[in-house]
């Protein structure tokens, strides 16, 4: 790949930086607190984790982004299926191929996906929490037909399935520990979100990003919003990863911390909050000399949940700000786009948006 080849390449003022800002960084919250509650799964008294609520609620007002520690998932756990992801994408194109995401799979291999119309310097493995994971067959208003979804395992590494089949249990118990705090935090009632998780559309996925020989002109992820409601992310030690700072617009990198998890809001939470919260753009540099692995677990709702304001959270000085959308939809005009190039930005929340006047 010694040669630019155009698709990857980001217009001029997308590209990264050479030089990076560490800055401040994104908010590290201490998970500790719910591990000496009682009922660590209930979060039964709010008074008593008070200054937790309190630091969730601003970082996810402030950045969107924060990192978590002492959050509960055995570290053995995240080292298992970190050596899985590597030995998977350690194989030949051919063997990876084997498992490759088509038109009617909603998972496996691929290493064509483009982020705003240029193509990411990465690869990628795709597998769906629940099986089936009911999803929309099209995203035609009037179209109902749903399609029965599954996941592609591939033969080697043996032990990927299982290893991913742990990891994804873990990080269900720390998403609705999230969740949650979230809605605590919100002044809503703890387990206000639960219910739409029922038949959620969660997905995992292992990123693998080779080194680039062109790192100041390309991009691992371009930027981008995470449209579900949030990701709990594993960076490896590499670095990588920016946040747009909502202050100043300036991309601040998210420096690599042992065992912890970065989570961020993702689009559905900045709709329900009627943008309490804020979903924050991200992106993700490559690098000359090392290759970088992510797994980010996204956590959504069932197909048929309807994304607007909620209730309780507007008011006749805080009208709701979107229109109801149905995330099946949403998610299926996201996945059609995603594959190739084309001359439109797809699919946005702020296509939704209420205009002011
Ligand atoms: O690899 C990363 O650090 C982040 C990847 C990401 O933002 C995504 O896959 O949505
Ligand atoms: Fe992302």
């Amino acid at each position: 790949m010694g040669e630019v080849d155009p698709a990857f390449i980001q217009d001029p003022e997308h590209r990264p930086k050479p030089s990076i800002i560490q800055a401040e960084g994104i908010p590290l919250i201490d998970l500790s607190p719910l591990n000496t509650q009682e009922a660590a799964d209930s979060i039964s008294d709010p008074s008593a984790i008070k200054d937790l609520l309190k630091e969730i609620g601003k970082a996810c007002k402030d950045w969107g982004f924060f990192q978590v520690i002492n959050h509960g998932v055995p570290l053995d756990r995240r080292q298992r299926i970190e050596v899985a992801s590597r030995k998977f994408f350690a194989q030949s194109l051919e063997e990876k191929r084997k498992v490759s995401r088509d038109q009617t799979s909603g998972a496996g291999y691929y290493d064509t996906e483009h982020t705003k119309n240029v193509r990411d310097w990465k690869e990628v493995f795709d597998f769906l929490v629940e099986e089936p994971t009911l999803i929309p067959v099209s995203q035609e208003p009037d179209d109902d037909q749903v399609t029965h979804r599954t996941n592609l395992w591939p033969e080697n590494p043996p032990d990927l399935r299982e290893a991913s089949q742990e990891y994804v249990r873990e990080m269900e118990k720390l998403a609705y520990k999230l969740v949650e705090l979230i809605a605590l935090s919100l002044d809503l009632p703890a387990k206000r979100f639960h219910g739409f998780f029922k038949d959620q559309t969660s997905l995992v996925r292992f990123n693998h990003y080779p080194p680039c020989p062109y790192p100041h002109l390309a991009l691992g992820v371009g930027r981008h919003k995470d449209p579900g409601f949030l990701t709990i992310l594993a960076q490896d030690d590499v670095g990588g990863l920016e946040v747009k700072r909502k202050t100043d617009g300036e991309w601040i990198w998210v420096k690599p911390t042992p065992d912890a998890y970065i989570i961020n809001v993702g689009d559905i939470i900045q709709v329900w909050s009627n943008d309490a919260y804020e979903s924050v753009e991200h992106r993700v540099m490559v690098n000359f000399e090392r290759e970088r692995f992510s797994i980010p677990f996204f956590f959504n709702p069932a197909h048929y949940t309807i994304i607007e304001p909620l209730q309780e959270l507007i008011n006749e000085r805080n009208p709701p700000k979107y229109r109801p959308y149905n995330w099946g939809k949403f998610l299926v005009n996201r996945k059609n786009s995603n594959l190739k190039k084309q001359n439109v930005e797809n699919l946005q929340i702020y296509h939704f948006k209420v205009s002011q006047e």
